[in-house]
């Protein structure tokens, strides 16, 4: 059952899946898709997936992008039990609430700021980190609320979110001002499994690279 993963390992949405599969077991045959050599806009990439996205699966055939739709995929496919994607409705509702929450609302507004200032030489605008540490704050009033982010049991969502605060945390954001960020994310650090080499090796290179391209 290995399923074909085509990724980088500092793209933070690709972190996501990597520690879904881990966690469900799932073995992925890693593809390093680099998007500066124009990898995924080839032919056969994009008969894949016409959105010339990272990350992006094919298991048998079946091929998929947007890296919270791969997770919930995975977990439905591939779970043993419904521990980490509850099929109880409300508990499934929190789910996506916060899935959507990582990828409208937090991972958007971390790329308004640090985006502009990697890839178009912009200084670091305050209004978008006032805009950012207001989606930190309602993440960290999720979280003052239960262990986990979706309740009191690991999620993917937490696999998402935490791919995007390990993220933040790479290129120097201040997470201090978020108590329970700050614990939760301990937490993931100690829980997950292959937490180092799904995502804080990727989040690693992705923030010296960014240094690298910032300090330039
Ligand atoms: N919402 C998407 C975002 C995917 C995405 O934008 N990935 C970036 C790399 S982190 C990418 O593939 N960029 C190249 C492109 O869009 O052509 C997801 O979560 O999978």
């Amino acid at each position: 059952m290995p399923v074909d993963f085509y990724m980088m390992p500092g793209s933070a949405p690709c972190r996501g899946v990597a520690l879904t599969a881990k966690a469900l077991g799932v073995p992925l045959v890693e593809h390093q898709t680099d998007l500066m050599k124009g990898e995924h806009m080839t032919p056969a990439y994009l008969k894949m997936n016409p959105q010339h996205t990272i990350p992006t699966i094919n298991d048998n055939g079946f091929s998929l992008w947007e890296s919270r739709a791969i997770q919930q995929y995975l977990a439905d496919k591939y779970g043993k039990n419904d521990d980490l994607y509850p099929k109880d409705a409300a508990k499934r509702a929190v789910v996506h609430q916060r899935l959507y929450f990582d990828m409208g609302t937090l991972y958007l507004r971390f790329g308004e700021i640090y985006y502009p200032m990697m890839f178009g030489g912009a200084p670091k605008d305050a209004e978008k980190v006032k805009k950012f540490d207001e989606a930190l704050g309602f993440l960290d009033g999720f979280l003052s609320e239960s262990k986990w982010a979706a309740g009191d049991k690991l999620t993917i969502a937490d696999h998402s979110l935490v791919a995007s605060i390990s993220t933040a945390d790479a290129v120097g954001h201040d997470l201090s001002k978020f108590p329970n960020i700050v614990r939760w994310y301990a937490d993931c650090k100690k829980t997950m499994v292959g937490y180092e080499e799904a995502n804080a090796a990727g989040a690693k290179g992705f923030g010296d690279w960014f240094n690298s391209v910032v300090k330039a």
